[in-house]
C-alpha cells in the first residue's frame, strides 16, 4: 500500500528542536492535516516529507515516484514571467507522451477548474496573491498527483474559492490519492480524515 510515512522526525535549527520525535502516518484515500500555531513546525515537516530537508533523526518513507508527486508550497514556486498557463503547462512537460496541443489543453482544463480561464494568458506576476496560489494549485493538480504535500494552500484564497479548492483536494483523496495540508483553517482541518497536532512551539 502505497503509505507516506514518517517516524521519530527530530530537526534541529539554530540549536532549537522545531521537531523532536514526530511521526505521521498518511495512507492513500484520505486527507492527513498537519495543525498547530505558527512555529509549531508544520512547513518543516512538509518539507521534510517532500524530501526537500533532511531531518536531523529519524526515517521517512515515500513510495511515490517524483512524476507523480505535487506539492503546494508557500512560497508557490512560480515563474513570474510566464503567463498562469504556462506555469501549469510546465508540469506536465515531463511526460513525453503528450502532445503540445494536450498539454495546452489539460492546462486549460486545470485552470478553469480553479476559476483562473479568465487569466490563463496573464502574466503570473500581474495576478494578485490569491489568484498566483491557485495557480500553483492548478499546476499541482494537473499531474493527477498519486501524493499531494500542500502547506496552506487555501490561505490568500476568498471564501468560495477556498470551498472549491479544499473540495477538489478531498476529490483527489477520495480518487486514492495520499494528501497531506498543514493547514491554520479549522474548517479545512475538521474536514481531514486524520490529524496530527504539533502543538505548541517548543522553547
Ligand atoms: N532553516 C531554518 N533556519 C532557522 N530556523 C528555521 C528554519 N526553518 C524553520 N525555522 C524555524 O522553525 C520554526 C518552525 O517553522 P515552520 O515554518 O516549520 O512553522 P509553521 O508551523 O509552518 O509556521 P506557520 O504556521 O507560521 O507557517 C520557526 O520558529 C522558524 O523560524
Amino acid at each position: 500500500m502505497s503509505v507516506l510515512l514518517a517516524s521519530g522526525i527530530r530537526y534541529v535549527r539554530d540549536g532549537r528542536a522545531i521537531l523532536d520525535d514526530v511521526s505521521l502516518w498518511a495512507p492513500p484515500g484520505a486527507v492527513t492535516a498537519v495543525i498547530g500555531p505558527s512555529g509549531s513546525g508544520k512547513s518543516s515537516l512538509l518539507a521534510i516529507l517532500a524530501g526537500l530537508e533532511q531531518p536531523d533523526a529519524g526515517t521517512v518513507t515515500n513510495p511515490f515516484e517524483a512524476s507523480r508527486t505535487a506539492l503546494i508550497l508557500q512560497a508557490y514556486g512560480l515563474v513570474s514571467l510566464l503567463t498562469a498557463s504556462e506555469n501549469v503547462e510546465m508540469a506536465l512537460q515531463a511526460d513525453a507522451g503528450l502532445s503540445r496541443r494536450r498539454i495546452r489543453r489539460r492546462a486549460a482544463a486545470a485552470l478553469a477548474e480553479v476559476g483562473l480561464e479568465p487569466v490563463a494568458d496573464h502574466l503570473t506576476e500581474a495576478l494578485s496573491g490569491g489568484q498566483q496560489q491557485r495557480v500553483a494549485i492548478a499546476r499541482a493538480l494537473v499531474v493527477a498527483p498519486r501524493l499531494l504535500i500542500a502547506d496552506e494552500f487555501t490561505a490568500e484564497l476568498d471564501p468560495v474559492s477556498r470551498g472549491r479548492v479544499d473540495g477538489m483536494v478531498r476529490g483527489l483523496a477520495r480518487g486514492g490519492a495520499t494528501v497531506v495540508i498543514a493547514t491554520h483553517d479549522p474548517a479545512i482541518a475538521a474536514a481531514a480524515d486524520h490529524v496530527l497536532d504539533l502543538g505548541a512551539p517548543s522553547a
